[in-house]
């Protein structure tokens, strides 16, 4: 059921599409249901040009026909279409479960507007269910582990942090990174949180998305509904 919710959110999205546009193209199951469904399009005449967020984006997308460029030929964007793991009402997200959160930040921050894609099952209201995902630089792993978790103790957030993959074998980002993810329940306050981990020297990047995203499509047993930030004042 969660694929056939991914896909309509995924197709819904591509009816924003319109010729001309610079695209970002996201990763992940729900994103590859837009690659097809933007295919689609470009199979009728739709005249578009992707930047993908990770390799195997770009395969997808190149074996599909969609005509891709890279960011340094092409700086600036009109929209990026991605899935997330988490959205709140703030459409702030959490974003790295396949583990590309780095280049779909520096792809969603170049472009003017961000639709994330997403079942119903990924809204919540606080953000911190699924584990943040913090990219980080292998040399000094230890060192960078212990100062993320003195910023969790001072935020009262639990300590659990795991490498993704397993010491033996930690997953590679396509940037040669490692992945800690971090077992955090609630976040309160993400943007403390998002300040604090990149102000250490071996963070890379995490996957809170804040102020990205301009507009969300989540599909459920009730269809699919457009989800706009709710502004806090
Ligand atoms: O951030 C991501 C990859 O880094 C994905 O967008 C996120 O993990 C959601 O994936 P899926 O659509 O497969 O549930």
């Amino acid at each position: 059921m969660s694929d056939e919710f991914k896909k309509q959110a995924a197709d819904r999205a591509a009816e924003d599409v319109t010729s001309g546009m610079r695209l970002g193209i996201g990763t992940g199951s729900t994103a590859e249901f837009f690659v097809h469904a933007l295919a689609r399009r470009v199979g009728e005449g739709l005249d578009v040009i992707g930047v993908p967020t990770s390799e195997r984006t770009a395969e997808l997308a190149s074996s599909l026909g969609i005509r891709l460029t890279t960011l340094d030929e092409m700086p600036q964007l009109d929209l990026t279409v991605d899935g997330a793991d988490e959205l709140d009402p703030q459409l702030v997200l959490i974003k790295g479960g396949g583990g590309a959160l780095l280049r779909e930040k520096i792809v969603a921050a170049a472009s003017g507007q961000m639709i994330v894609i997403a079942d119903s099952s990924k809204q919540v209201e606080t953000l911190g269910r699924f584990p943040l995902p913090i990219e980080v630089v292998p040399f000094g792993l230890e060192a960078t582990r212990h100062a993320i978790l003195k910023v969790l103790d001072a935020l009262d957030l639990p300590p659990e942090l795991e490498l993704r993959g397993g010491s033996d074998r930690p997953f590679k980002t396509d940037g040669g990174h490692f992945i800690l993810d971090a077992h955090l329940q609630k976040i309160k306050q993400a943007e403390l949180l998002a300040d604090r981990l990149v102000a250490i020297p071996g963070v890379v990047e995490h996957g809170l998305f804040i102020n990205l995203a301009t507009k969300a499509y989540v599909a459920g047993t009730d269809g699919v509904k457009t989800v706009l930030p709710i502004q806090v004042v």
